[in-house]
C-alpha cells in the first residue's frame, strides 16, 4: 500500500519513495527494481547523482513488464548549482535527465541547493582549496528557468531543497508558479519544526533526506551525541518492539505520520522492503512526543565547503 501527501498544486505525491544517490551500476538498477516490485512509486533522483541512465533502464524495465504504469510513477530529479547561469542552462539540463531517465516529462522539478556553482566541464563539483566555486545568484531569477520547464511540459510540478525560510519566501513572492515542496535534511535528531510550520503555512511540503540520519556517511560530528546512530537508540527501540517493528520503522513512521515524505535509500532488499512496510502501525501521542523531545538540532549535511557564500543557506536559525 502507498499512502499520498496531496501538493498546492491538487498532485498526489506518495509519502514513501526511494532515495537513489550511490545507486549506481548494477546494484542501482536492481535496488530499483525491487523497489518498484515492493511498492514504491517514487524515485528521488538527481543530475549530481551520475546514475540517472540506471534509474531509467530500472523504470522500463518494469514498465515493459507490467509491474507499474508511467503515470503510477512520481519521478523526482533535481538541477544543479552548476546550471543556475540561464533559463536555457536549467531547460537543458531538465531534458538531459529526461533523456537518462527515459522520460517524457518527470513529476517533480528541483533546484538542488539555493546557492549557484560555476560551470566547469567534467566537474561536478569545482573547489578550490577546499571552498566550492560559487558564483553570485539570484534566485528569484532563477526560478523564472523552472517555470519555463513547467509551461514546456517537462515536469509536473516544480520546488527547492536545502531552502532557509528567507529564501523560500523570496522565491513564493516572485513566483508566478509556486514551488510545491523543499527537501530538507530531516530526521529524529534534526525535526525541522519551525521550517515545518512555516512551509505548513505557506502550502508547501516537507520531504526529508537523510529520514534515517544517513548511516556511513562520514561525518565527524556523528560522534557528537545529537547525532548518535538513532537505530541504536533505547527509546527507539523501544518503541519498535512494542510495536513488532524496527528502529528504523520507528524513525519513518514518526517522519510521515508528521506529514513530512520520506525517502530513505537502500541498496539492501530486505531494507528497501522493510522500509516501505510503515503503514499497518501508528504511533501514539505519548511515542510521538518523546520521539520530539529528541531533537537536537545538529546536521548530517553541513554542506561546510558553500560556508563562503552569500546564499548559504545554514547560517540562519531556519
Ligand atoms: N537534496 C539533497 O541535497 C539531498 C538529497 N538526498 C536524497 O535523500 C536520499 C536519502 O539520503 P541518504 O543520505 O542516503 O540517507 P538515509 O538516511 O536514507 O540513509 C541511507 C543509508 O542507510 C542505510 N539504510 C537504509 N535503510 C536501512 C535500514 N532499514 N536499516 C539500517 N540501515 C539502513 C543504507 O544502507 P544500504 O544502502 O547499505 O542498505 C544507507 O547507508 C538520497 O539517496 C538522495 O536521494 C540526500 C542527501 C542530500
Ligand atoms: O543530494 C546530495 C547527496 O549527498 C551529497 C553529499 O554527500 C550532497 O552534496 C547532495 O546534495
Amino acid at each position: 500500500m502507498s499512502i499520498h501527501i496531496e501538493l498546492s498544486n491538487g498532485v498526489k505525491m506518495p509519502l514513501i519513495g526511494l532515495g537513489t544517490y550511490e545507486l549506481n551500476g548494477n546494484t542501482g538498477i536492481e535496488a530499483v527494481q525491487v523497489a518498484l516490485q515492493t511498492g514504491y512509486r517514487a524515485l528521488d533522483a538527481a543530475w549530481l547523482y551520475n546514475n540517472q541512465e540506471e534509474i531509467g533502464e530500472a523504470i522500463a524495465n518494469a514498465v515493459n513488464t507490467g509491474v507499474v504504469r508511467r503515470e503510477e510513477l512520481f519521478i523526482t530529479t533535481k538541477v544543479s548549482p552548476q546550471f543556475y547561469d540561464s533559463q536555457e542552462s536549467i531547460k537543458e539540463n531538465c531534458r538531459y535527465s529526461l533523456s537518462k531517465l527515459r522520460l517524457q516529462y518527470v513529476d517533480l522539478l528541483l533546484l538542488h541547493a539555493p546557492w549557484a556553482v560555476k560551470k566547469v566541464e567534467g566537474d561536478t563539483s569545482p573547489t578550490v582549496n577546499g571552498k566550492c566555486m560559487t558564483v553570485p545568484c539570484d534566485l528569484a531569477q532563477v526560478w523564472k528557468g523552472m517555470e519555463t520547464c513547467m509551461d514546456q511540459g517537462l515536469t509536473k510540478a516544480i520546488g527547492v531543497s536545502n531552502f532557509n525560510s528567507k529564501q523560500l519566501q523570496l522565491v513564493l513572492d516572485n513566483a508566478r508558479i509556486r514551488p510545491v515542496v523543499n527537501q530538507v535534511e530531516c530526521h529524529i535528531y534534526q525535526q525541522q519544526k519551525k521550517l515545518q510550520s512555516f512551509m505548513a503555512e505557506r502550502g508547501v511540503v516537507m520531504i526529508s533526506y537523510g529520514c534515517l540520519g544517513s548511516p556511513g556517511r562520514n561525518n565527524p560530528d556523528k560522534s557528537d551525541i545529537g547525532l548518535q546512530n538513532m537505530l541504536e537508540h533505547s527509546v527507539v527501540k523501544s518503541i519498535g518492539e512494542r510495536h513488532g517493528k524496527l528502529p528504523s520503522q520507528v524513525c519513518l513512521r514518526f517522519l510521515i505520520q508528521s506529514g513530512i515524505a520520506v525517502i530513505p535509500k537502500s541498496a539492501t532488499p530486505a531494507r528497501i522492503k522493510s522500509n516501505f512496510d510503515i503503514c499497518d502501525f501508528a504511533l501514539n501521542a505519548a511515542e510521538m512526543d518523546s520521539i520530539s523531545e529528541m531533537h537536537s538540532g545538529k546536521r548530517v549535511f553541513t554542506f561546510d565547503n558553500v560556508k563562503h557564500d552569500a546564499n548559504y543557506p545554514f547560517h540562519d536559525e531556519f
